[in-house]
């Protein structure tokens, strides 16, 4: 086992992954999964060249397009070092919940305070027509 159970997974974005993209240094995608495939490359049944072509990028499509067996996918924990950042998730991460970071949403506030303003207005003049 490469990674002790009690360290949580890292998390790599595709550009750091990117850069691992040499015969002596290659991380390689599969299933969300990020793998060092560095040492594997040369024992690899299937040859090198078929990795490298997806060195420091998304293999799943390729892996899975191949069949490979129960015991391959087994080999692929031996080799796991954490998980891709999903876009998404980064894109969130700096969003809503972090009060510390209310600077960064002065937009998304402005916005919400332009809709408050006709609602106001609206209130208001049921309020009139109610009362008055
Ligand atoms: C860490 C990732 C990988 C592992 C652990 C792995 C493992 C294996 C193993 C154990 C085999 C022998 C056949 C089997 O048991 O299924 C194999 C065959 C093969 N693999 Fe991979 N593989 C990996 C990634 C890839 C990738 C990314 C490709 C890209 C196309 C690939 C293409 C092939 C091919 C073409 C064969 C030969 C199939 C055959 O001769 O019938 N493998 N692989």
């Amino acid at each position: 086992m490469s990674v002790p159970a009690d360290s949580p997974p890292k998390t790599f974005v595709a550009d750091e992954i990117a850069t691992h993209n040499t015969r002596k240094d290659i991380w390689i995608v599969i299933n969300g999964r990020v793998y060092d495939v560095t040492r594997f490359l040369e024992e690899h049944p299937g040859g090198e060249e078929v990795i490298l072509e997806y060195a420091g990028r998304d293999a799943t499509e390729a892996f899975e397009d191949i069949g490979h067996s129960d015991d391959a996918r087994d080999m692929l924990k031996d080799f796991f070092i954490g998980n891709l950042k999903a876009p998404t998730a980064a894109t969130q991460a700096g969003g809503d919940a972090d009060a510390d970071h209310a600077h960064l949403r002065t937009k998304q506030n402005s916005s919400s305070w332009g809709l408050l303003v006709p609602v106001a207005v609206a209130v208001a003049f049921v309020a009139y027509k109610l009362y008055a």
